[in-house]
């Protein structure tokens, strides 16, 4: 039988997420938990250079995932820096950074990187969905979800049941086209 693919990560709350979508199209996958270096750059950038790192230290095909969280009002940052705004100021602190903005909007976006394996070049597939940044509401079992209200559902992700959340985040959505270029390869 062959090797599963293996995603690298080292967020579990990422992990359950993507097995749960990808399992509905019958694609399995491995995990390594590994915190790659993210280096600074643009969500693209980072994105690449984590997949190229994660690909050679495995020896193998790979994908990776960056999520970014864009405030329009801040010309989308923080972005993919929102992990370290995230663990510095909190989720009302990412609220007190909009204070004076006209515009709460903001938009989530995910990016998976495939490689074929060590010295190729990384795919990317991107996911959007968009919404605002409100006071928490919900559960706060991960990340930003509790500040990030969907647009059209009222409801902040930490609100929804998993089978919500997973049919329309940009988790989903940028799965949608990675799932497309796995079943090419199969
Ligand atoms: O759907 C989500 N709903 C709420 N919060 C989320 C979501 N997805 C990622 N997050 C958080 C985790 C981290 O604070 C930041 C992304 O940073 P990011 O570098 O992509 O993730 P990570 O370092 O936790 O895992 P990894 O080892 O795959 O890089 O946003
Ligand atoms: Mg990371």
């Amino acid at each position: 039988m062959a090797a599963k693919l293996i995603f690298v990560t080292g967020n579990p709350m990422k992990l359950e997420e993507v097995r749960y979508i990808l399992r509905e199209a019958g694609i399995e996958i491995d995990s390594k938990d590994l915190d790659i270096p993210e280096l600074q750059g643009t969500t693209e950038e980072i994105a690449l250079e984590k997949c190229r790192r994660a690909a050679d230290l495995l020896g193998r095909p790979c994908i990776t995932e960056d999520t970014a969280l864009c405030f329009e009002a801040l010309n989308g940052l923080p972005g993919p820096y929102i992990k370290h705004f995230l663990k510095e100021l909190g989720l009302d602190g990412l609220n007190t950074l909009l204070t004076g903005f006209q515009t709460k909007a903001a938009y989530a976006l995910c990016t998976f990187a495939y490689s074929a394996g060590p010295g190729t070049e990384p795919l990317l597939f991107v996911g959007r969905t968009d919404g605002h940044i409100v006071p928490p509401r919900g559960a706060g079992t991960f990340g930003w979800n509790p500040v990030f209200e969907v647009e059209g559902t009222g409801k902040t992700f930490a609100e929804m049941t998993d089978a919500e959340k997973n049919s329309i985040s940009h988790r989903y959505r940028a799965l949608e086209k990675l799932k497309v270029h796995l079943q090419t390869l199969a």
